[in-house]
């Protein structure tokens, strides 16, 4: 199939700066797409999921053109889970891989996707995963996949979303109990934990090689804005 026959379920594509992750503050050009396995308690985008309803459809040409119309030189690919639509998913980072402006394309994927057929089939360094791994007090734990902990690679990112203390012991033991290249990554969720608070826990239980991540989307913005 082309790039015109392919066509994926969007919410919306805007450019602003990264909230997140290393990538935090440079430019970027978002790419949300629509639906997602997963139900987090804490979920701030839940408008990306039914009972929600897709903003449009969108052929993979329709997409890389729109991206072409912003200058940033980076892609976050999100949702939603951006990898739901296996062969469809795959072919859409291919393309945006194609674009010479963009130099890095990092991808929120939650855990529940296997990275197998991703990380084998798509060669170029300018891709890079951030794996949101669900912990207890998101309720989507057990949907987790360990396997994925040990295909991440050292330009990869594996973020813990902490929301209690319980939280944050699980992925300490995580971290402990599981090989993985990525660089770890420790995010309070925005209503139930003070990142005081996580950075108090991060020090007393001398997390060294763990980096500190807020949102800066949601200090720069009004937390419930969307498209920021
Ligand atoms: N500024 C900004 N940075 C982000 N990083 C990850 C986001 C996401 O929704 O996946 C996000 C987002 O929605 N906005
Ligand atoms: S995986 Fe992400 S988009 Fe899906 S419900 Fe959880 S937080 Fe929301
Ligand atoms: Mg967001």
């Amino acid at each position: 199939m082309n790039m015109n026959e392919i066509k994926l379920p969007m919410v919306e594509i805007f450019e602003t700066v990264e909230g997140e992750g290393t990538g935090a503050g440079f430019p970027t050009i978002f790419v949300r797409l629509f639906g997602c396995n997963l139900r987090c308690t804490w979920c701030d985008t839940p408008y990306s999921y039914p009972p929600e309803k897709a903003e449009k459809v969108m052929s993979i040409e329709e997409i890389v053109n729109d991206v072409r119309s912003y200058s940033s030189h980076h892609i976050c690919l999100t949702g939603g889970e951006p990898l739901l639509y296996g062969d469809h998913s795959l072919k859409l980072i291919e393309e945006l891989v194609k674009l010479e402006q963009i130099k890095d394309i990092h991808i929120e994927t939650n855990g529940a996707i296997d990275l197998k057929p991703f990380i084998s089939q798509i060669k170029s360094s300018k891709v890079r995963y951030v794996m949101d791994y669900k912990l207890p007090d998101s309720g989507e734990m057990e949907k987790m996949n360990a396997n994925n902990l040990k295909l991440l690679r050292k330009q990869d990112e594996l973020k813990f979303v902490i929301g209690s203390e319980q939280d944050f012991f699980i992925a300490k033991l995580l971290l402990d109990t599981h090989k993985t290249k990525a660089l770890p990554l420790f995010s309070p969720v925005w209503e139930t934990m003070p990142p005081q608070k996580l950075v108090e826990m991060m020090l007393k239980h001398k997390c060294s090689h763990i980096k500190l991540n807020l949102q800066l989307h949601k200090i720069i913005w009004d937390p419930a804005m969307r498209g920021v």
